[in-house]
């Protein structure tokens, strides 16, 4: 079943339970929570008492995405505050199955992220052992930059690792999705589509996600 992520990055900190609310009423069921430390990444945003603030105040799954360095030492903070989905990079870890294994061991889906100029087949180890493989489509810092082409060729090459595999980590992209390409992402294999500006840069936001959803849900007609 497709999921779409807002991203809270383009989200009104302001009020966040006002920004929130009604993209989840709208049918969201995911909320991308992006997590920067000025030095994986050169942005620096929120710890995890965001993450705890939201934590049994909505519904949706809560799903952080680690863009640090040393992600071992995140786990176990994000895990307390209620994350469900943690995802961390492979650029980023030195012992990637230990990280993996400390995300499941604290109860939560792990998630593999992988930056789009890094080779899919860096990912051929932890493969068998991630729930979701999440694949950015912008070089992860900031959000409203252009989706990359050539994810499309990432997508193809990364279903062709999943085929080979036993296990079947379901796929999330990230960066520049939007009503121009959400279908197109959705049949070549996506199961999760995060978007930050296409949603929360909008005037309307439910209506942004009522939009997208719908867009993927006419793929089927
Ligand atoms: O991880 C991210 C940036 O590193 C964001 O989740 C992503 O960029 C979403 O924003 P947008 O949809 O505006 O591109």
């Amino acid at each position: 079943m497709f999921k779409l992520a807002p991203s809270l990055l383009s989200a009104d900190y302001w009020n966040l339970e006002r920004a929130v609310t009604p993209v989840v009423e709208a049918g969201a069921e995911v909320l991308h929570i992006d997590i920067m430390d000025g030095h994986f990444v050169p942005n620096l945003t929120m710890g995890p008492g965001i993450t705890k603030a939201l934590s049994g105040k909505t519904n949706a799954i809560l799903d952080v995405h680690l863009m640090v360095t040393n992600p071992e030492n995140f786990v176990a903070p994000f895990a307390a505050a209620g994350a469900h989905w943690i995802s961390y990079h492979i650029e980023a870890a030195i012992h990637a199955h230990r990280v993996c294994q400390q995300i499941k061991d604290a109860g939560c889906k792990a998630g593999i992220a992988i930056n789009p100029g890094t080779p899919i087949a860096a990912l051929e180890a932890m493969i068998e052992h991630v729930d979701f493989v999440l694949l950015m489509s912008v070089n992860p810092g900031f959000g409203g930059q252009s989706f990359i082409p050539s994810t499309f060729d990432r997508l193809a090459q990364l279903g062709d690792l999943i085929e080979r595999s036993k296990n079947k980590p379901f796929i999330e992209v990230d960066g520049g999705v939007g009503p121009a390409n959400i279908a197109e992402l959705y049949r070549a294999g996506v199961s999760v589509a995060v978007a930050g500006s296409a949603v929360f840069s909008r005037p309307d936001p439910a209506a942004a996600v009522a939009q997208l959803l719908n867009l993927v849900e006419a793929t089927h007609e």
